[in-house]
């Protein structure tokens, strides 16, 4: 089901949370909407959702005009960082909550309820955890069991607020490609928040980039990462190394930084400040003759045949320079 967001605004009070911001999702698509805290990311999704309504623009589902249907005619699913889950029911209770709060005539009987969330549950592979009570359940159990509630009403959209903000780095992961998995076996159309770069990044079919209330850049993660639309763009998504910002902005990735031992054309000479290994990877940390300090990522191998250390000289060049006109104003 594809969603349709046409020039949404939305103030509180004398602030501008949403300035005129078009969005359209394909059916079938996951999409990230990536941005600082504040840029707007949140208030979209509710307003997509129908928790929010925009002071102007509409918004359609399928093709369907919803911008004045409440939360529930919309058919979408909607999950919180926080799992809100309900801590006196049993986890088999929460997913079927779903179910039985719809209405008298579109409820299904118990016996289907209860058969519903079973196998809701084994889709998230939490069947076994049925009679347990949500704090016996670790965080990103819990999320699974938050997610298989937002499914229990088949919705064809799913929005997901920062899904996995609360967890640890390894289950994060996890859960990332999970969800990835699920959005495609269940052939839904997908939006989360996230202000992580890396989990846009990498699971994401398509990525919006907020900043202040407005869409900087939509594409899809490589678009975004090789052709940052603007110096925003290009900051937010990764570390940044300012080669020149005097007039026309100069900006180069640490792992578009080649260092060599010996002097060679195009190369500039610079020390070595620090040097931090972390994983397979060698960050190591620069400082030119002009007092400019970069940053050059390679792996650590690679780092280890240059025989150099810290304090020492070496000699640097920018593979990739991704260049913008000089800012007005
Ligand atoms: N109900 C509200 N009343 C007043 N201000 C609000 C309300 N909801 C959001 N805002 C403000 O609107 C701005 C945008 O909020 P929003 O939650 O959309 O940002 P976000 O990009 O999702 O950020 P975060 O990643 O921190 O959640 C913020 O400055 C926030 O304080």
């Amino acid at each position: 089901m594809s969603i349709q967001a046409e020039h949404i605004r939305k103030q509180f009070g004398t602030f501008s949370a949403l300035n005129d911001v078009s969005l359209t999702v394909q059916g079938g698509q996951l999409v990230a909407l990536l941005g600082p805290s504040g840029s707007g990311k949140t208030t979209l999704l509710r307003v997509i959702a129908g928790l929010e309504i925009p002071d102007s623009g509409r918004v359609s589902l399928a093709g369907r005009d919803v911008t004045d249907a409440g939360p529930g005619e919309r058919g979408i699913g909607f999950v919180f960082q926080h799992y809100a889950l309900f801590r006196h029911m049993t986890v088999a209770q929460n997913v079927a909550f779903g179910l039985s709060v719809k209405s008298r005539a579109k409820r299904p009987d118990k016996a289907t309820i209860q058969a519903r969330a079973m196998e809701l549950l084994t889709l998230v592979q939490l069947d076994w955890a049925a009679d347990r009570y949500p704090t016996q359940l670790s965080g990103g159990q819990r999320q699974r069991v938050a997610l298989a509630r937002a499914l229990a009403v088949e919705p064809q959209v799913l929005l997901l607020d920062e899904p996995f903000g609360a967890l640890d780095a390894a289950v994060r992961q996890e859960l990332r490609d999970w969800l990835r998995g699920l959005h495609h076996e269940l052939q839904l159309t997908s939006v989360f928040v996230t202000h992580d770069q890396q989990e846009a990044l990498e699971i994401a079919d398509q990525v919006v980039v907020f900043n202040k209330g407005q869409i900087e850049q939509i594409g899809t993660p490589d678009d975004v990462y090789d052709h940052p639309a603007t110096p925003f763009v290009y900051r937010f998504l990764g570390k940044t190394n300012v080669l020149q910002e005097e007039g026309e902005l100069e900006y180069a990735r640490p792992h578009d930084i080649e260092l060599s031992r010996a002097a060679q054309t195009d190369f500039r000479a610079a020390q070595i400040k620090h040097v931090h290994l972390v994983g397979a990877e060698a960050r190591i940390e620069v400082q030119d003759q002009g007092g400019r300090v970069l940053s050059a990522e390679m792996p650590k191998a690679l780092f280890r045949e240059l025989e150099v250390n810290t304090g020492e000289q070496v000699y640097y060049r920018p593979r990739r320079v991704t260049r913008y006109p000089a800012p007005q104003n």
